[in-house]
């Protein structure tokens, strides 16, 4: 059963000359432009609107100029490529557009097309290896607080005001996230949080998105199958901190990549930690955590405090709810409006399998989570256990045909942190589940602590497995689903939702 999500666009697009792109983004053309209007771009035939320019780019697999028939058949007026495309894309019968980088100009093409630069919303973006969904989550929650019109583009969902939709990619292709934007205008949007990926950076997608405000969370083992080594990770990383992407920055300290963006940012950005033991221009305090809430204070330049609560787990989250109101800051919210709408007063975010809790009054807690790397393991798994009396017991399976250098460091980290450890499967992909287990049980083997060890290829069982051994007063974490409503086995998606598993899972205990 697929379940590919749907692309956003505007619902009533204004068609535009294409002639008149040239001057915005000069090409070869073949072909005549007369009375051709365009009303849409896209990249993809699977996402074809009549009246689209359909821009041909060299993937991995194929060169998209040769669909550009099937992209006329379904309505395009014209296609731009380069010129590897050209033959393939002029058999198609209509007028065709070379550039050198079919992909380098698609942000300015999807900003010409659907006029995003004209009237805009205030724009965050915000980037890091972990925090980036629950940052953008908290500003979207923020946002609303002060009374306006918010937006969101995030892992889990994209959101116009109160419309949601479930997101493909974390950040979607220029194309897409032009029309998104053009979407949200018709709708009155004010202020849009967009989480922003590596792989989003290297592959142009928020290209020609001026972004008011720019956050750093942290840069830790991720990605290293995309990312030749943590280097290059770090350097596709970097340019949000560049003119041509942000105007304000704000960089949390809190890994240690943070003093190198604040040293490389090439716009001027100011610094946030939660480390007791690191100087920074801002910084959050943990004052209260209880398995429902964690109170916090930020404090900054010229005496300003704010105390404020997030009703999720973790030192780490309360960085990224200090993160997300610094932005508004530095993107020109005033002091005052920010003050009323989170001092002394929650900041009331659902944030989507974000150690959500999912157990009720009795029972051991049961914490349903996005985290897929070793960092995430260690904030997830040192909140769980500050909150618990009991055991920790952590649930987990590694994702396949993804980075498979991290997997010895998660099994490692997450046998360090908790006292029983049940792994399972997750997302196999076209890998062998058995072998990837066997590769996550070499790295529990290096731990310095000696936990007891369950193996359960299927995480419905898994689940199960460890409710049974949970008592009142213990909890389980359960790492890498979060969201999710799928498990993707050999390229199928199965619905599956791992929070229904677990609520399932304690109703049969009795809890
Ligand atoms: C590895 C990668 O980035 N792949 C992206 C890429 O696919 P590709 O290069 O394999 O495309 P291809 O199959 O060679 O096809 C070439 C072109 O022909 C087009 N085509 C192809 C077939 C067809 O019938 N019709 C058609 O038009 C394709 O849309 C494409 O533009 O171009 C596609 C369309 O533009 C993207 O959807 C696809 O992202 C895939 C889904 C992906 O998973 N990307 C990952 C790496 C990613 O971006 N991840 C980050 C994760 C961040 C995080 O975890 O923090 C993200 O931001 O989501
Ligand atoms: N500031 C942080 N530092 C370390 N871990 C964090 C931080 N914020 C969130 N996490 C943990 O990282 C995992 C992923 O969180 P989240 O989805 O917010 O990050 P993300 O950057 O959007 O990840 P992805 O790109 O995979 O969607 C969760 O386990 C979460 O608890």
């Amino acid at each position: 059963m697929s379940r590919i999500p749907p692309v956003l666009r505007p619902e009533h697009p204004a068609p535009r000359p294409l002639v008149d792109l040239l001057a915005t983004v000069p090409a070869a053309v073949h072909g005549a432009l007369d009375d051709i209007a365009v009303t849409g771009v896209t990249l993809s035939t699977a996402d074809l609107h009549p009246g689209d320019l359909f821009v041909g780019v060299r993937g991995e697999h194929r060169h998209g100029a040769e669909f550009a028939a099937d992209a006329v058949a379904k309505g395009a007026v014209a296609v731009m490529t380069d010129a590897a495309g050209l033959a393939a894309a002029q058999s198609a019968g209509v007028p065709v557009l070379v550039v050198e980088n079919p992909r380098g100009v698609l942000g300015a093409v999807s900003a010409w097309v659907y006029r995003t630069l004209e009237e805009r919303p205030l724009l965050f973006g915000v980037t890091g290896t972990n925090g980036k969904t629950s940052t953008a989550y908290l500003l979207d929650q923020m946002l609303r607080q002060l009374g306006m019109v918010a937006g969101l583009s995030s892992t889990a969902e994209r959101r116009i005001a109160d419309e949601r939709v479930v997101s493909r990619l974390t950040t979607p292709e220029a194309t897409e996230m032009h029309a998104l934007l053009a979407r949200m205008r018709e709708a009155g949007v004010q202020a849009v949080a967009v989480e922003v990926s590596a792989q989003a950076l290297s592959r142009h997608r928020v290209d020609g998105i001026p972004f008011d405000a720019v956050g750093f969370t942290n840069l830790t083992h991720d990605h290293l199958d995309d990312y030749a080594d943590m280097e290059e990770y770090y350097r596709a990383k970097l340019p949000l901190f560049f003119p041509e992407h942000g105007r304000r920055g704000v960089v949390s300290l809190d890994s240690e990549y943070g003093p190198r963006v604040m040293a490389d940012a090439r716009i001027p950005v100011v610094s946030i930690t939660s480390r007791p033991e690191v100087e920074a221009d801002w910084r959050v305090t943990v004052t209260h955590e209880d398995p429902f809430r964690t109170d916090f204070t930020l404090s900054g330049p010229d005496g300003v405090e704010l105390r404020s609560s997030i009703p999720i787990i973790g030192h780490h989250m309360a960085a990224n709810a200090g993160l997300a109101i610094v932005l508004l800051l530095e993107a020109g919210v005033p002091l005052d409006q920010v003050r009323d709408a989170v001092h002394e007063r929650p900041i009331a975010a659902y944030l989507p399998g974000r150690t959500e809790r999912v157990s009720g009054d009795r029972g051991p807690s049961v914490f349903v989570d996005f985290g897929h790397s070793p960092d995430a393991f260690e904030n997830t798994l040192a909140a769980v256990r500050r909150l618990t009396t009991g055991r920790t017991i952590m649930v987990f399976g590694a994702d396949g045909d993804r980075d498979t250098t991290k997997r010895h460091d998660m099994a490692r980290v997450a046998a360090e942190g908790c006292d029983i450890l049940v792994i399972t499967d997750h997302h196999p992909r076209f890998e062998d589940p058995a072998s990837i287990r066997a590769t996550l049980l070499e790295g529990a083997a290096l731990a310095t602590n000696t936990p007891e060890i369950h193996e359960v290829s299927p995480p419905e069982q898994a689940i199960r497995v460890a409710v049974n051994l949970a008592r009142e007063g213990d909890s389980i974490l359960w790492a890498g689903p979060g969201h999710q409503d799928y498990r993707d086995i050999r390229g199928v998606r199965t619905p599956y939702s791992a929070r229904d598993e677990a609520r399932a899972a304690l109703r049969e205990a009795g809890w």
